[in-house]
């Protein structure tokens, strides 16, 4: 890249940047994303970026396969109903110990950049309180344990940490009303927390290229689509894009203007899905926007 490349890129970015500025964006970073030190590495300095250039990133990470590999050396059982984690008192604690634990290693990793992150969790300051729920396997409601939806979300300390320059790194557990522990999945989470915010984006980076029409058809990615489009394809996803697809179409009818899922496993996702035209990922946008949301 010769210097006048450089100069160009840098220039390209500046309608995003005007934009944006001042702007809360939510980045979801998935655990199935954070698998190698280069990928942590370079989704660290895409936060430390945004920040630098005068965004506000707020990251909400997961934790998912970390989790069941602790689980798994503990000889625990991982069971998963509709995307979701059965979480027993005994899982939770192990959650709990490994989600803080991922949250603490991305604080460092951020502030190799900069004195920027702070780690916290749904019980800091009553970011989340928790509602236990269950799920729905083929029209059964089924328990999950200690499982929780976000029943409230009070910004006080997050919008304080953004007043101040920082980079919240949020951990999804999160107590209910009477103090106990629960185990969130972290896209319900980033979802009811970009609400809560006001933020303009919601970024979800996980481990395929975006949502299939016909999962696992790789003919079938779909790089924009309503909510009402989401809403009909629902009932036809699998797995974790269960909850993953119900957090952004909540995103967008809840009031953030685009949510998007983007291929965590392509170093500097975010960058590329904030500051690129060409579509990156599967974009959902509010029923009145109709495709045209960025
Ligand atoms: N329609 C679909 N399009 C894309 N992925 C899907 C679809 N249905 C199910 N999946 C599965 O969902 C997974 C992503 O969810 P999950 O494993 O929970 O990721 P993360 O750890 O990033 O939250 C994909 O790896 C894929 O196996
Ligand atoms: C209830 C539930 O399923 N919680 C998730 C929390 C972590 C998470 O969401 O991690 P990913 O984003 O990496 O999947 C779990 O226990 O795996």
């Amino acid at each position: 890249m010769t210097p006048q490349d450089r100069a160009a890129a840098l220039v390209e970015t500046l309608p995003w940047l005007t934009r944006l500025h001042g702007q809360t964006i939510v980045v979801k970073y998935g655990g199935h994303a954070m698998t190698t030190p280069e990928l942590r590495a370079s989704f660290a300095a895409d936060m430390a970026y945004l920040r630098a250039v005068g965004l506000r990133p707020v990251v909400v990470h997961g934790g998912g396969p970390q989790i069941s590999a602790m689980l798994d050396r503990m000889g625990i059982a991982s069971e998963f109903k509709g995307g979701l984690r059965v979480t027993t008192a005994e899982a939770m604690s192990v959650v709990r110990m490994v989600l803080l634990s991922v949250g603490k290693d991305l604080v460092t990793e951020i502030n190799g950049h900069g004195t920027y992150a702070v780690g916290l969790s749904g019980d800091d300051a009553g970011l989340f309180t928790a509602v236990r729920r269950g799920t729905v396997v083929d029209g059964e409601q089924v328990d999950l344990g200690q499982v929780g939806d976000v029943l409230a979300v009070d910004t006080t300390l997050v919008d304080g940490l953004l007043a101040a320059g920082h980079i919240p790194v949020v951990s999804t557990v999160a107590p209910d009303v009477h103090g106990v522990p629960h185990n969130l999945n972290a896209d319900t989470a980033a979802a009811a927390l970009a609400i809560a915010l006001g933020a303009r984006k919601l970024i979800v980076l996980t481990d395929v290229p975006g949502v299939y029409a016909n999962w696992p058809d790789t003919d079938s990615l779909i790089s924009r689509m309503t909510a009402k489009d989401l809403d009909a394809l629902l009932p036809t996803l699998s797995a974790g894009m269960v909850p993953k697809m119900e957090a952004c179409l909540r995103a967008v009818r809840g009031g953030v203007p685009s949510a998007v899922v983007v291929d965590g496993r392509v170093p500097h996702s975010t960058l590329l899905e904030i500051f690129t035209d060409e579509g990156f990922g599967t974009m959902v946008v509010p029923d009145d926007l109709d495709g045209t949301g960025s």
